[in-house]
Formats: structure tokens, sequence, C-alpha cells
């Protein structure tokens, strides 16, 4: 199992060029299987999560292929199963986007219930309402959702409450039904955004997505086309907080400050200087300690619950006292036990972290438990007097392309040590 080995105390200087977002990849891919002809994807980051889709579209017969860059190529191809295993789900809970693409376009779908995980219980009761109301037959038994249905008609669909994924379920499985469907409360993440625009590429009837109310006109076929996934906000965010924590200066190329808007401001709290192009963010701390913020999750455009974990972090070193609400996972603060081995002064009540900044955090084994905690806790051993070693960083890379190379060519001392097997 690898791990990753961080000596502390080196400011980030430098510019690094932001990934595709994961988060728009995946949604992405699953949509393809609408598509009657090629499609050919670029900006496609290299992450274990967008190797296990590959695998997974892959096993059901379609038919995609990574070239050496960043792109992906899908070439039409007859599915031969529209089975979503366990064993691929249970890795990535992102699996569960394929059960609208097959629902519409073949009439059925067995996709493994994702179960619980690391951060809450994350059950896709939105999903299957939404698709129930545009007439699928659902039965959820022996751990699997069994989706049946001839051809999706529009519904109004009001979500019971706001999901990221359970919006993109629908509105892919809306882009072949039969009429209008109208998503109402739908999430308005940039994610949402970005796979709307693909499916419009494709020739979908999308109108709303980035608003809380999704107008989708039904087509009969979609086609194929070229599209290139948008930057990966959250990894943007994480080097920025990475710098606000070193006292350093980095600018984070190739992505979107549009879409960051609450997580700028909040970096801007800590006293960092912030200055954005078009297509670039620079952070500048000039060797100042960051104060520490207030942070209350929410969905988009609010504070982004993947940031969460970095600004415990920061928090955890910052000077003063910072609260961190998680309102969208009940179980997101796995990393807090892990920064207080670190000598982090964090309390937890409920569903808030009470972080008091200490001068100096110290180095210690910690043990990584989901992506954005190895991320805060990757972000503590840069600050961490001595050498930290995080443990399990198999979930770092399930979002984060060659985090550890990317922190090196800004001056951090980080390597990967390749695992044996133990833990
Ligand atoms: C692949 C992807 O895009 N993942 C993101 C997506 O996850 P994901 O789409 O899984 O998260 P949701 O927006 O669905 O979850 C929001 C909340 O709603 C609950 N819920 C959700 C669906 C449902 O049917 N019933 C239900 O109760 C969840 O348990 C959670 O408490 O949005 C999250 C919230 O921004 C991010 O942290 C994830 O990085
Ligand atoms: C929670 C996350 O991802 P996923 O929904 O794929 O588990 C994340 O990206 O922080």
């Amino acid at each position: 199992m690898d791990k990753l080995l961080i000596t502390g105390g080196h400011p980030l200087r430098g510019t690094v060029r932001a990934s595709g977002a994961k988060n728009a990849a995946l949604p992405i891919l699953a949509a393809t299987l609408l598509a009657d002809a090629p499609v050919q994807l670029t900006n496609v980051p290299r992450l274990r999560d967008i190797r296990t889709t590959l695998e997974l579209l892959g096993r059901m017969g379609a038919c995609l292929t990574q070239d050496a860059a960043d792109g992906i190529t899908v070439a039409p191809a007859a599915l031969t199963s529209f089975v979503a295993p366990y064993e691929l789900v249970k890795t990535m809970r992102a699996s569960i986007l394929v059960l609208g693409p097959l629902l519409a376009r073949y009439g059925q779908a067995d996709v493994s219930l994702p179960g619980g995980c690391a951060i809450g219980a994350r059950p896709v009761n939105v999903h299957i309402d939404g698709l129930r109301a545009m007439g699928a037959e659902i039965t959820v038994e022996g751990g699997y959702i069994r989706a049946r249905a001839q051809r999706l008609r529009g519904a109004r669909i009001v979500m019971e409450l706001v999901s990221v994924t359970g919006t993109e379920n629908l509105m892919m499985a809306a882009a072949l039904a039969e009429g209008e469907t109208l998503i109402e409360n739908a999430a308005r993440e940039p994610e949402v955004v970005d796979l709307a625009e693909f499916l419009n590429t494709l020739g979908a009837q999308i109108e709303g997505a980035g608003t809380d109310r999704i107008r989708i006109q039904g087509v009969a076929r979609l086609g194929g086309g070229a599209y290139r996934i948008m930057p990966d906000r959250i990894e943007t965010g994480t080097f920025l907080v990475a710098a606000a924590m070193t006292g350093g200066r980095v600018r984070v190329t190739d992505t979107r400050p549009d879409c960051l808007d609450a997580v700028l401001k909040k970096l801007h709290a800590t006293g960092a200087d912030i200055t954005t192009g078009a297509d670039w963010i620079e952070l500048e701390m000039g060797g100042r300690r960051p104060r520490a913020v207030d942070i209350h999750t929410a969905p988009h455009p609010a504070f982004p619950t993947d940031m969460q974990a970095q600004f415990c972090a920061l928090n955890a070193m910052a000077e003063g006292v910072g609260t961190v609400a998680e309102t969208i996972f009940e179980n997101r603060f796995m990393h807090v036990p892990e920064l207080q081995r670190m000598g982090a002064d964090i309390r937890i009540d409920g569903h808030v972290a009470v972080c008091h900044g200490v001068a100096q955090l110290t180095a210690a084994p910690v043990m990584a438990t989901d992506l954005r905690a190895s991320a805060g806790l990757v972000l503590a051993g840069l600050v961490a007097a001595g050498q930290t070693l995080v443990d399990r960083i198999y979930h770092l890379d399930r979002g984060y392309e060659t985090m550890e190379t990317k922190l090196a060519t800004l001056g951090a001392q980080i390597e990967r040590r390749t695992g044996t097997g133990q833990v």
C-alpha cells in the first residue's frame, strides 16, 4: 500500500496546472453510454476513479480508448451487459451514474447499491424516486437496484434534497425520455453544468443547468461530438490552501476562478492576497501565518464540503479560532483525530469542529480515511515539524492526479513510498 513521506516546513512557490475535474469527468463518461456516434473527450484526469469507470464501462461492452495525453475516445458499441457489479461500485460510489443512461437508452440496468462509506450513509433514494416518476419500474433486492423501462417519460420532479449525482442521473435519463422533464430543487454545481453542456453538444435539449430548475426536452437519439472536461475546482482549491498554509505564493493555471467564489472568499479572510485572470488564480501569503476562518458547508454556490478537510488543516495551524460546520455529510470529520495526532487542538461538537490554531503542528504517522481527509493530512504534513507519513493514500489517488509530483514542483519535500502490502 503506497504512502507519502512529507518533510514539513518548505513554503510552496511557483505555478501548477489544474487537471480536469474528477466530478465532471465521471458523469460525462457515464453519459457517453447515451451516444450513438463517436465521442472525443479531452482534459480527462488520470485518476483511479477514471480507471474504475473505464473498467466498468468496458465490462458492459463499451469501446473506450485512452490516448497518451489526456484524451478518451468512445466508439459506438452494442452493450453486452447492463450490470454495475458490487466489486466495482464499492470502490467508487459514482458508478451509480450509469443507472440513468442505461435505463434511458437500453431500458434496463442492474446497479449495485453503493452502501455507506467513510463520510456517511449516502443513500440514493432521490435517484430512484426520480426515475420512478419517469415511469421506471425499480426494485431493490440482493443489494442491487434492478430498473426496467420501455421508454422513460418526461416528468416534473421536485428533488427531496439537493443531490449532485442525483441531478446528473435524472438529467441523463431525461435527455432521451419522451417529452419534457422539469427537475426542481436541482443541484447547481459547476459539474452539473459541464455535464449539461456535454449532453447538449451531443444534441440534447437542456436549459437551466446551474440554476435549481432544469428543463430537459427529450430527444430520440444523441449523436457524437468533442468535449473538453472543465478544470478541477477542488484540486485548485487544495493547492491554494497549501500555498496559504506554507506562507508561499502559488499560481494555479488552466482553472476557473468563477467556480471558486466561496473558497476564494475564505482564503482572502485568512489574510492571503489573491489575484485572478480568466483561467488562473494566484495566492500570495508572503510568509505570513494564516488567520483561522469559520466555514459552513452547503450546496453550491456556498462553501463545498469537498474543501472542508483542507480548511480544517489550515485552521489547525492558523492564528485564532475557526469553527467548521459540516452540513452535507454526517461523518466527514475522520481527518480530525489524525490532525489531533499531529498536535492540532480541535474539538468536535456534533456537526461542528472548533479549531484552536496551534503555532506548530508536529509530524506523525497518520492514516487517510477518505479522499479529502487524505488531502487535509498531506497539507498538514507540509507545515508540520519533522517527517509525516500518510498511509492509505489510495484514497488520495482516487481524486488527485500525481499530487506529490505537483507539490514537489512547487518546492514541497514529498515522496511516494511504494508499499509492500502491509498497512
Ligand atoms: C462524484 C461526485 O460528484 N461526488 C460529489 C457529489 O456526491 P453525491 O452526488 O453522492 O452527493 P449528494 O449531493 O448526492 O449528497 C448530498 C447529501 O444528500 C444525501 N442524499 C443524496 C442522495 C440521495 O438519494 N439521498 C440522500 O439522502 C447524501 O447522503 C448527502 O448527505 O456531491 C457531493 C456534495 O457536494 C460531493 O461531496 C461529492 O464529491
Ligand atoms: C466525496 C468525493 O467523491 P465521491 O462522491 O466520488 O466519493 C469527493 O470528491 O470529495
